[in-house]
Formats: structure tokens, C-alpha cells, sequence
């Protein structure tokens, strides 16, 4: 099997470096600050459109974007009490300017609730002006004591999608919500990254949110990678940095407020989910470079045709949007040229030789299936992106069997750190609802708690609570996380 499936962490994490180094996309651990990371050309052009495609979903919604400063003062960033308590580890502080020390100390945002309520507090007047909702897509910088990785958990997370609305009532923050569940679903379906969607227990929601929702998923090692999140504010923020508006009923009153994240890790789950032994295995909808020409002729006679007519159909897909290169190295064989752009996951593979010119036909070979089947020449951009559909279509799919496949439902918790250890994937267990319960589960198991399902799963009617016995009124999830 060229897949990935069922590989354990340290070969998966050995894949993960190579490649994202071989394809160059990403030079991580020799620029010399631990957890900060090199974007190169392919890996920029791939970030890029996957920040299109984050962009473009946001955009349809009613997101404006705008760009707050990197700096907050620390006055500002302790406004709010449970944010700073649970951020206060992972500031950054700016405390000179020059020689000078700077009179107040300045962080390196961790997040922007603070800096956006503050400026809402000045934009901000009436609920005719509400809802409103705001992103970014800027760095972020967070003190992380766990181990770094590479676009997994980062100290500068490059390319962090941070979205702030505001809205005059708790159910309308409620909604927004949904609403982001939907966009980030829309987001995750197109890049064929499946998710299970939790609702985080309290004590692991984020810092200053009434609570939690997170998108999981399993990577190839089994173990869980937390892919964005999104969290209802209330008015904790809006009240500590005095955000009012002039409601319809007359009142002054404070705004409800939401934020949901995405992050770098966003591009590495769509590299780890996809890839095989090869390499890279991009969706066609973000692949930087779609179709890769290989010429294949045996003597200058041949070569003439065979270029002339690559570089014929190169143009039009070039012509129709279809980002395509031919490739004439002279120093690489056909099948070395088939390994490189394999490596660097090129999802459509076009091999001409002097047959196909005769007979106004290609070779097509497609990344995820790597099998040949020859098609005709004229309306190649309609089959090319056919194509490409259908492997993004196969590559949903199979990354969807194989996460559910690594989600188990478990009546009888073995409560011990063994049964933990042995764990992959996801487990589900009948709940209480306790968070004191859940705790007990993480605390001796030594797995994760990601928190129950957003509606009540029907298979736990009976059941009962692994720690207490009494009966479940949901599930909880659990896993090995990053
Ligand atoms: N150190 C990190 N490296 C890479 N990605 C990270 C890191 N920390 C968080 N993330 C990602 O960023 C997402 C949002 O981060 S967060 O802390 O959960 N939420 C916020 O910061 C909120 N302000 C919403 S933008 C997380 O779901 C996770 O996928
Ligand atoms: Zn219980």
C-alpha cells in the first residue's frame, strides 16, 4: 500500500520533515529561532491558494478583512482577567526601542480579541451597525513550551486566520457560531481534510470564551490535530474593553461577541492526510502548479514534434487557468522527471510522445491512482479539470473512510494509563456530563479529552459513565493529540 495509513508517529514524523523539505515547501529548524519556519516558493504558492480558498469563504459570508498592528501594549492585553491568565506563558514582550526601555512593555499579539474590541469600542455605536464581522490573516506569536514542529505548533504561526465578530445579542453570537462551523466545514470539505467536531470541555476551552467548539483530525499516525476552532466570546471581551452599543430598545449595552482561528496547520493536515510514500498527493483545487508536461522522444528527429506539440497544449490549458509547466530538463529521464513531480504532488501528469501527436491523444496519469489511460487531445481543458475533480472527489473520500475507520465507540473504559498508551485514533465514550468525570478519564488514561459531539449520539441511550456509573446523556471523545 503507497498510503500512509497506520503509521506510528516516529516514521510519520520523519515523513512529514522530508517531504515538506524534498518538495520544498518549507525550511524548518535551520533558521536559528526554535518554532519560527521558512515559507519557500512551492510551499508559498501552496499557502497562497489555501489562503484564497480561506479567504473566498469568508468573503461570501459578510467578513470584512482588515489588518491590526503586531504590538499590544501590556495594559491592553491584561484588560480582559481569564485571557491573560491563560495567556500569560505564551507572551512575547517588546521592552526596548533601541537603546531606550520602552516605558510600557509591548506583547507580540498571541491573538487579537483584545486589539479588535478596542478599536470596536471607537467603531462601534449602534446595533444597526451590527452584525459585524471582521478577519485577519497575519502572524501570531505564542511561547510554545511543548515541543515545536514544523506548521504543527509553531512560536511564530505564520499564516493564522483570526476572524472577530460582534453582534447585539447572545443568540445572534450563537448563530455566528453555526455560521462559522459552516464556513470551516465548507473549507475542510474542499481540501478533503475530515473533522469531527467537538464541543470542548471547559477547562480546555480558550482563554476568556463562555465556551468552545474544535474541528479534529486524525492524522496518519493516529494521534489528533486540532485544525481551528471556534469560540463564543459573550460579552467578556466587550465589557472589560467597554464595547457599547445603542441597542434598538434604547439601552446602552454591551456587544456579543465570537472568534474562530485557523492556522498553518490547516496546510500541514492537507499535506499529512493526502500524501503516500511517493510524496505530496495535492487537490487539484490548491495544487500550485496543476498539470506537468513530460516530452518523452528518442532522438532530435522526434524531439521537434514532440515539444512543438506540448508546448500547443501547455498554451491552452495555460489560456483556460490551468497553471501547467513542461518539463525539458534534458540532464533527467521521463522517469525520473515521474518521480520529482510525484514527490511534489502534482495531481495531473501528461506524458506526449510522437504516438500521441499521430493519433491527437495524451497520456494522462492522475497522482492519487498513478495509472495510465490515454484521452483525446482536443477539449483537454474540459477533461483536465474533470479530472481534477475527481481526484479531489477520491481524495475526500478516502481520507474520510480512513478517519472513520480510526473512530471507535468503547461501552467499557478500561480507566488505566495502559489502555491509553494502546490507544489510536478516536474513542468515544458514553458521558455524564460531568467535567469531573472527564477529567478523571484524561487524568488516568493519560489521553486527551476532546469533548462531546455538538448533537447527542443515539447509541449512548442505556449507557452509563465509565467513572461514576450514572447514566450517559452524551458521549465524550478522547485521543492522543499534538
Ligand atoms: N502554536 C501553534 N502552531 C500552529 N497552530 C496553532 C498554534 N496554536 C494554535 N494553533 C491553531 O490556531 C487555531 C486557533 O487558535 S486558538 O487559540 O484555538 N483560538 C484563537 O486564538 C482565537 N482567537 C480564535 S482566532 C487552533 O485551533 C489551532 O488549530
Ligand atoms: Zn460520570
Amino acid at each position: 500500500m503507497r498510503y500512509l495509513d497506520d503509521i506510528n508517529p516516529e516514521e510519520f514524523s520523519e515523513w512529514f520533515d522530508t517531504v515538506i523539505k524534498e518538495a520544498e515547501i518549507y525550511d524548518y529548524g535551520r533558521y536559528p529561532v526554535k518554532g519560527m519556519g521558512v515559507w519557500m516558493p512551492y510551499g508559498f504558492a501552496l499557502r497562497k491558494n489555501i489562503i484564497e480558498l480561506i479567504r473566498k469563504e469568508h468573503d461570501s459570508k459578510g467578513h470584512e478583512e482588515i489588518l491590526l498592528p503586531l504590538l499590544i501594549p501590556e495594559d491592553l492585553l491584561i484588560k480582559e482577567e481569564e485571557h491573560i491568565r491563560g495567556f500569560r506563558d505564551e507572551v512575547y514582550w517588546v521592552t526596548h526601542g533601541g537603546l531606550d526601555e520602552l516605558d510600557v512593555k509591548l506583547a507580540l499579539r498571541p491573538t487579537s480579541e483584545t486589539s479588535i474590541s478596542l478599536m470596536e469600542s471607537y467603531w462601534l455605536n449602534s446595533y444597526k451597525q451590527l452584525p459585524k464581522k471582521f478577519y485577519q490573516i497575519v502572524s501570531i506569536f505564542r511561547y510554545e513550551t511543548k515541543a515545536t514542529r514544523a506548521m504543527i505548533r509553531l512560536r511564530e504561526v505564520s499564516t493564522f486566520k483570526e476572524a472577530h465578530t460582534a453582534h447585539s445579542t447572545f443568540e445572534d453570537a450563537d448563530r455566528q457560531v453555526r455560521e462559522a462551523i459552516e464556513i470551516y466545514s465548507t473549507i475542510f470539505d474542499q481540501l478533503g481534510i475530515p473533522y469531527v467536531i467537538s464541543k470542548r470541555p471547559d477547562f480546555d476551552k480558550f482563554a476568556g470564551a463562555l465556551y468552545t467548539i474544535a474541528f479534529d483530525t486524525v492524522m496518519p499516525d493516529g494521534k489528533v490535530l486540532q485544525v481551528g476552532t471556534v469560540h463564543h466570546l459573550g460579552q467578556n471581551f466587550s465589557k472589560s474593553l467597554d464595547v457599547k452599543v445603542l441597542q434598538e430598545n434604547g439601552e446602552n449595552d454591551y456587544v456579543w461577541q465570537t472568534s474562530y482561528g485557523l492556522s498553518d496547520r490547516v496546510i500541514a493536515s492537507t499535506i499529512s492526510i493526502h500524501g503516500d510514500k511517493r510524496g505530496l498527493i495535492l487537490p487539484y483545487i490548491i495544487a500550485p502548479i496543476k498539470v506537468v508536461i513530460i516530452p518523452i522522444y528518442f532522438n532530435d528527429e522526434e524531439k521537434k514534434g514532440v515539444i512543438e506539440y506540448s508546448e500547443e497544449i501547455r498554451n491552452e490549458l495555460e489560456n483556460c487557468g490551468i497553471r501547467t509547466v513542461i518539463d525539458t530538463r534534458t540532464e533527467l529521464t521521463p522517469g525520473k522527471k515521474f518521480y520529482d513531480w510525484e514527490l511534489r504532488g502534482v495531481p495531473i501528469r501528461l506524458e506526449i510522445g510522437k504516438r500521441e501527436i499521430s493519433s491527437k491523444t495524451v497520456v494522462i496519469v492522475t497522482r492519487d491512482e498513478l495509472k495510465k489511460k490515454s484521452i483525446a487531445r482536443e477539449k483537454i481543458c474540459e477533461s483536465v479539470r474533470k479530472e481534477g475533480e475527481e481526484i479531489d472527489k477520491r481524495l475526500r473520500e478516502r481520507a474520510k473512510k480512513k478517519m472513520e475507520e480510526k473512530i471507535s465507540k468503547v461501552e467499557k473504559l478500561e480507566l488505566t494509563m495502559e489502555y491509553g498508551e494502546r490507544v489510536r485514533g478516536i474513542i468515544e465514550v458514553p458521558w455524564c456530563g460531568s467535567e469531573d468525570c472527564a477529567l478523571k478519564i484524561q487524568e488516568r488514561t493519560g489521553i486527551r479529552v476532546l469533548g462531546s459531539p455538538i448533537e447527542k449520539p443515539e447509541w449512548i441511550k442505556g449507557k452509563t459513565c465509565p467513572v461514576c456509573g450514572r447514566n450517559a446523556v452524551t458521549s465524550l471523545r478522547l485521543a492522543k493529540t499534538y
